[in-house]
């Protein structure tokens, strides 16, 4: 029997996660607007809500927080949930839950994908062959950097820098990482070193990040960590933009401080500085991550089904603000 519960889905998602979430409640309201909700559409739209499916492009404040009269659990269409502000809904007792596992190799082929693409210079290479530039094979056309015997440096070792990181081995790569904790998949498998924050900088030739977005990690690369970079390295991110210094960065790649990047997160999204757009040694994705068909359906489900345990006096195992669980009572599954 659908339950008596008002669902609100920020944007469309795919029909797996929807046909979830229209099975078991009553009233499901989706955005079917081809954009995303303004800050002020959501803080309407939360009022009378029992659940909120969202996307990391939403702006989930206090000021929206506030407004959720009746909503248990904010449901984030992402791994990555620096969009929501965890205090606000811990105090609210609203329960926040992610997307966890289900993007991790999609996430770890795109950041394998930026690492190629700028390393031989495809998007270059596409380029100058579209606009009919191709006259015929030639000993120094589009010269690249070899993989092979290099050294993958991997910020944050958790599930997406294991991924990378296993990938690594296919492409002969030597494999340092930076984590709290160690890492002993990676240095079974692929033989990688445990290693400081700063030997990570200055002996690695790609550098690849997969750190969360928090305080912390904010501009956790700037001027000073690229100094310390080799300047025939490349910088690769895949986690969230706001972690590098992203002025700092354009300035070191028009100067040649290092020798390239592979975007595909920007700090004010969708926000691209057209200095980077104008850049050569830059390759650059629109946030698509975890943009395949598999991962985005799984997500779907995933997000659907921790709305359906909340909602059922469940808690899902992918809970962000276990704290929350201290004030509310509802039964593990
Ligand atoms: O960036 C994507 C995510 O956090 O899922």
């Amino acid at each position: 029997m659908k339950k008596d519960y008002t669902i609100l889905v920020t944007r469309q998602i795919p029909e797996a996660g929807l046909e979830i979430l229209k099975k078991n409640f009553k009233n499901v309201i989706v955005n079917t607007k081809n954009r995303n909700l303004t800050h002020n559409e959501l803080i309407k739209k939360v009022k009378g809500v029992d659940a909120i499916l969202c996307l990391l492009s939403d702006k989930i404040d206090s000021e929206v927080i506030s407004n959720m009269d009746r909503c248990k659990v904010i449901s984030n269409y992402a791994v990555g949930f620096n969009n929501i502000d965890i205090d606000e809904a811990t105090k609210h007792g609203i329960i926040v839950t992610n997307t966890p596992g289900v993007l991790t190799d999609a996430t770890a082929d795109l950041t394998w994908a930026l690492i190629l693409a700028v390393t031989r210079r495809i998007v270059e290479a596409d380029k100058f062959l579209r606009k009919g530039k191709f006259k015929g094979w030639a000993p120094t056309l589009l010269l690249g950097t070899e993989l092979a015997g290099k050294t993958l440096g991997i910020i944050g070792a958790g599930r997406i820098g294991t991924a990378v990181g296993l990938r690594a081995k296919g492409f002969k790569m030597k494999v340092l990482y930076f984590n709290t904790n160690r890492n002993e998949t990676l240095e079974e498998e692929v033989g990688a070193k445990k290693v400081s924050f700063e030997t990570l900088l200055k002996n690695s030739d790609i550098i690849t990040i997969h750190v969360p977005l928090t305080p912390k990690t904010k501009h956790l690369i700037g001027e000073k960590e690229i100094k310390l970079m080799k300047k025939t390295s490349y910088l690769i991110n895949t986690s969230r933009g706001e972690v590098i210094d992203e002025k700092a960065l354009i300035k070191a790649l028009k100067s040649g401080r290092i020798a390239g990047a592979g975007l595909d997160v920007f700090e004010q999204e969708p926000f691209v500085p057209k200095e980077l757009i104008e850049l050569d040694n830059v390759v650059l994705t629109p946030h698509i991550g975890s943009a395949t068909v598999e991962a985005r359906t799984k997500m779907a489900i995933m997000a659907a089904e921790s709305i359906v345990k909340v909602l059922s006096g469940k808690i899902p195992a992918n809970v962000v603000n276990s704290e929350v669980l201290k004030v509310i009572k509802l039964k593990t599954c």
